[in-house]
């Protein structure tokens, strides 16, 4: 689904709240910076934010797994994106699983400025079990769209990431190296 760059306008206002969700490598920063290149493009004013701890292919840029990319700000905290982030028009957030429960308080407060806000981040974890602030991003976004990848097992609609390493850890780095997308028969084993 494509989404144009403007909000329905009552008056200036135009603040509205975006969710790109979905497993590993199903396209969510592909999706996130096709959107926020657009707003560039429509010469608006976009600040983009990432967690400080993603430093997988960039210390300071988003790059999805195509390698793709777009300059951002890494920052340690949701407080942070509300400080630098309140005197634009639209506002990118990558990895958003990974940053603390105040985030959608953050993203209300800053749509209610009248800002665009495009978040990108995983809805599940290698558990299968909801990931952070997303399912609250979720709840209170206008627009959500869901993202497949393509099951490693089988080549279904995957939407699960499944670790391939042991470790239990909620929180591990990786890529193909420690997961692979798989549908729900072939994360769960069936068939
Ligand atoms: N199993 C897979 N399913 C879909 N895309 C894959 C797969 N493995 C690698 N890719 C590549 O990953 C890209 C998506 O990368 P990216 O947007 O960074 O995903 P995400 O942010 O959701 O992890 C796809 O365009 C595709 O080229
Ligand atoms: C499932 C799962 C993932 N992670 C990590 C692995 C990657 O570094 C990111 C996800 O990146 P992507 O852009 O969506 O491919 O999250 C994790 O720490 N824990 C998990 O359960
Ligand atoms: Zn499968």
């Amino acid at each position: 689904m494509l989404f144009s760059e403007q909000n329905f306008r009552r008056g200036e206002f135009c603040g509205s709240i975006e969710v790109i969700c979905g497993s590993m490598f199903s396209g969510k920063t592909e999706e996130l910076i096709r959107r926020l290149k657009r707003a560039q493009i429509a010469k608006l004013n976009v600040e983009i934010f990432k967690p400080k701890t993603d430093t997988r292919y960039d210390e300071t840029a988003v790059v999805s797994h195509d390698l793709n990319s777009i300059q951002s700000t890494p920052v340690d905290s949701s407080s942070a994106i509300l400080l630098l982030g309140a005197n634009t028009q639209v506002v990118g957030i990558d990895e958003a699983q990974f940053f603390d429960e105040e985030l959608p308080e953050v993203c209300n407060k800053l749509a209610l400025k009248g800002i665009r806000v495009i978040i990108a981040g995983l809805d599940m974890d290698f558990q299968g079990k909801p990931f952070g602030p997303i399912p609250a991003l979720l709840a209170i976004a206008e627009h959500v769209t869901k993202v497949n990848a393509v099951c490693m097992q089988c080549g279904s609609p995957a939407v699960y990431s499944y670790r391939t390493v042991v470790n239990d850890a909620k929180i591990l780095l990786g890529e193909k190296d420690s997961y692979e997308p798989r549908c729900r028969a072939c994360y769960n084993a069936l068939g």
